[in-house]
């Protein structure tokens, strides 16, 4: 656990809001993420073993970069001129059809909107807070800390969960299994009391309740580090068990929920409980495990929409004791900074290639530099198994590896809040 001492400058990563941010930067991307031609040579896919994406090669707005103003609202400029004779001078002159990006366009400018109204609308019934210490005044022997291991099966929402507690994206979150492929860290400090997260792999067991005795080393060393965490949360997909129950499932809850007597705290949460229409069949799944006496509560929450999430924080506040803590608040570490370079690239691959890539593709980060400007070299690889799994990934032309590339780039600049040179590589085996 304390091979990964990091720590997550939380006031500047939580004004981060990629919902704003995307929005209107959405079509600038499309268009900047077509590649350049490329210097050496003309068409990368003749050329597997060259750079795929080289972020150098692109014209980006300095979004965060320099360590100046983290640009939020999008940085998009405003055109000019009207939008509508462009367009019809694209169609006539050139044949293309533009209809298609104005209505997404304007699609997005509406969801921009919509969200903006919605979060202003939510701050202001938001119950006040309490005044908040600022934790640059927090004296040592004040400081209150948590740690909480998050376990489920696959796909139960660790990842989403941690994300809505700590404020940003510490894991990837998407619709493929598996997901989380180490262990990521976040750290929440908010006035006297720091909460480390530790959102583990996913777990299962056999149907006979054991766990695998093939599984991986990854998932040898998370069923060991679980019992170290002061609170262990477990999380089950609620909609899943009411439509299509797994056994498996209710084992490792049961099996938690078991072992009572330690002094570590374990609590239940039911996720996804807004994919729930009739609100009675939680109350009945709460009944189905309320007889194990491992969990402290049991918690319905949607980690993704927020659902109950304060709720849970709250109570994780109110468990955290006199004890140091052991994150630096102000310093995302090294070791920080490399996980989220990984997960964000990783987001963007599986937006791009849903179906299409299967998992045996590996992601490697192969340098990391600090270079004398302040900026970041980032270089990493997929390493694919076949030529074809290479030409999907890399799309025509380069244009898929491109658009990972930029907006990667982009949301590493921002979280980072310095310019990122970000080189991704696609190699066969
Ligand atoms: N509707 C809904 N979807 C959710 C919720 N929480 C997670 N999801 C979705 O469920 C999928 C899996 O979520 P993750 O957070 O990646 O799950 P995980 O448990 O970390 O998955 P692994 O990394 O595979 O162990 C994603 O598509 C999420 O968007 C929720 O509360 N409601």
């Amino acid at each position: 656990m304390k091979a990964v001492r990091a720590a997550l400058r939380l006031k500047s990563l939580t004004s981060f809001s990629s919902s704003t941010r995307k929005s209107t930067f959405i079509l600038n991307r499309y268009y900047s993420a077509q590649p350049e031609e490329h210097p050496l040579h003309p068409n990368p896919e003749e050329h597997p073993y060259e750079a795929a994406f080289d972020s150098s090669h692109f014209d980006l707005d300095d979004a965060g970069g320099g360590g100046g103003d983290n640009n939020t609202d999008g940085g998009g400029k405003e055109t000019t001129w009207d939008e509508k004779y462009r367009d019809r001078v694209k169609s006539k002159v050139f044949g293309e059809d533009v209809s298609h990006f104005r209505i997404y366009k304007r699609e997005e400018e509406k969801n921009r909107k919509a969200a903006q109204a919605m979060s202003l609308l939510e701050a202001a019934l938001d119950e006040p807070e309490e005044e908040e210490v600022d934790v640059m005044d927090v004296k040592d022997e004040d400081q209150k800390s948590l740690s909480v291991g998050i376990i489920g099966a696959p796909n139960a929402g660790k990842s989403a969960l941690t994300n809505n507690i700590i404020g940003t994206k510490v894991s990837a979150v998407s619709r493929k299994i598996n997901t989380t492929t180490h262990e990521v860290l976040g750290v929440l400090t908010k006035g006297v009391t720091q909460i480390c997260f530790f959102d583990t792999p996913g777990l299962m067991l056999k149907k006979s309740g054991i766990p695998y005795s093939d599984i991986k080393v990854r998932n040898e060393s998370a069923w060991s580090s679980i019992s170290y965490y002061d609170v262990l949360i477990v999380i089950f997909d609620v909609h899943r068990h009411l439509t299509r129950p797994d056994s498996r499932v209710v084992r490792l809850i049961e099996r938690m929920g078991s072992i009572s007597g330690t002094s570590q705290k374990r609590v239940l949460c039911m996720n996804k409980v807004d994919l729930v229409t009739k609100k009675n069949d939680l109350l009945k799944v709460a009944t189905e495990f309320k007889d194990l006496a491992g969990y402290e509560k049991q918690f319905m929450i949607s980690g993704l929409k927020g659902a109950g999430v304060k709720d849970l924080t709250r109570y994780l506040s109110e468990q955290a004791v006199k004890r140091p803590w052991d994150e630096d608040p102000f310093v995302m570490s090294e070791e920080v900074m490399k996980n989220i370079s990984l997960e964000i690239v990783r987001e963007k691959l599986l937006d791009y290639v849903h179906q299409e890539i299967p998992y045996g593709i590996e992601h490697r980060l192969m340098s990391w530099k600090e270079l004398r400007d302040g900026s970041l070299r980032i270089e990493q690889h997929f390493i694919t198994h076949k030529i074809s799994q290479r030409k999907i990934l890399v799309g025509k032309n380069g244009s898929k590896i491109g658009r990972i590339g930029v907006e990667a780039n982009e949301e590493l600049r921002s979280i980072f809040k310095r310019h990122v040179h970000l080189i991704l590589m696609v190699k066969v085996k």
